[in-house]
């Protein structure tokens, strides 16, 4: 009898081709102009389950950078740094549906904190909690924390990406000193951006966003070490915001067609995890105008729906 390990190997490259047409609709996001380089059809996967099989295909040994994928993490480590009652002081727990780099809601609720951790003012936020003694030491614990995750001493900042950021992120910064001005953010506007731009700007693959999807899945083991990386309620609550908060706006439409909890970001990067089972990690760069990558959702609408892994 086929294993499952086996029906995806089998299945997946069939399922990553019928796919990738759906790129054809998509764009590629160009307001960080680094990110416009990058290959519009391509479309890649890695699935790892908890035995540490691999199941890949199309483009998966492709590098991108986390972008909002890596918001998941960062909001762990604050909590892990501060506890919840400091956090959810600063960052609310409700989705927005609005667009991920909104700041209307910042004006419309006293006392304007943003609704929660996922869009870009609440990622901003994030990092502004994070413990550290300088900038760098704050991003230097944050990729080490993901490096740790990722089970790959190897990741790094793509440099060009972040000082493309740096340089043309005009809407993040008018956010932070927003919330600065609100009395919301403490500390350097200037230093939290960086600390915000950096861990989006960490570089991976596939197989990287897998292995930290694992360790979601496995209520913050690594099951290949056995390394407990994240306490069980701060998994649970990152999952929670995956489900409601982590493809945007598109979050419930993501619920019902693929039911499973899940993060985005602009480089076309998508992590996913089916809880206790498998780590799922995907690169698709051209996006929907919800800015989630358009064959990237197809893909796992099929996976989920061909293997019945929806969790609703
Ligand atoms: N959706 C995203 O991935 C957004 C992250 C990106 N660095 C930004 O702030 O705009």
């Amino acid at each position: 009898m086929n294993t499952e390990i086996e029906k995806l190997r089998k299945q997946l490259p069939e399922w990553v081709k019928s796919s990738v047409p759906h790129s054809s609709t998509g764009k590629v996001a160009s307001y960080i102009p680094e990110l416009a380089k990058a290959s519009h059809d391509a479309l890649g996967i890695t699935l790892l389950n908890t035995k540490g099989e691999f199941a890949s295909a199309g483009s998966f040994q492709m590098c991108f950078t986390m972008q909002s994928i890596s918001k998941v993490y960062t909001l762990i480590l604050a909590l892990m740094d501060n506890g919840e009652d400091i956090v959810f002081s600063k960052v609310g727990m409700e989705p927005t549906g609005d667009n991920f780099n909104s700041m209307l809601k910042l004006e419309l609720v006293r006392p304007g904190i943003p609704f929660n951790p996922f869009i870009n003012a609440g990622a901003i936020m994030v990092s502004s909690l994070i413990h550290g003694n300088s900038q760098k030491d704050k991003s230097e614990r944050i990729l080490q924390f993901f490096k740790e995750l990722a089970n790959n001493d190897n990741l790094k900042h793509d440099e060009d990406v972040f000082h493309s950021e740096l340089e043309s992120g005009h809407l993040n910064r008018s956010i932070a000193y927003f919330l600065k001005g609100n009395g919301v953010l403490d500390g350097d506007v200037e230093e939290v951006l960086k600390i915000y731009f950096c861990h989006c700007s960490i570089l991976v693959n596939c197989a990287d966003l897998a292995r930290m999807a694992l360790v979601l899945a496995c209520d913050g083991v690594d099951p290949l070490t056995g390394k407990k990386l994240i306490p069980p309620r701060f998994v649970q609550i990152a999952k929670t915001f995956m489900t409601t908060c982590g493809m945007y706006n598109a979050s419930g439409e993501f619920a019902i067609q693929v039911g499973l909890p899940a993060k985005s970001g602009v480089s076309g990067g998508v992590l996913a995890l089916v809880p206790g089972r498998y780590g799922i990690g995907v690169i698709g760069p051209a996006l929907n105008d919800k800015g989630n990558s358009q064959a990237g959702i197809e893909l796992l609408e099929t996976i989920s729906q061909e293997m019945k892994w929806s969790i609703f």
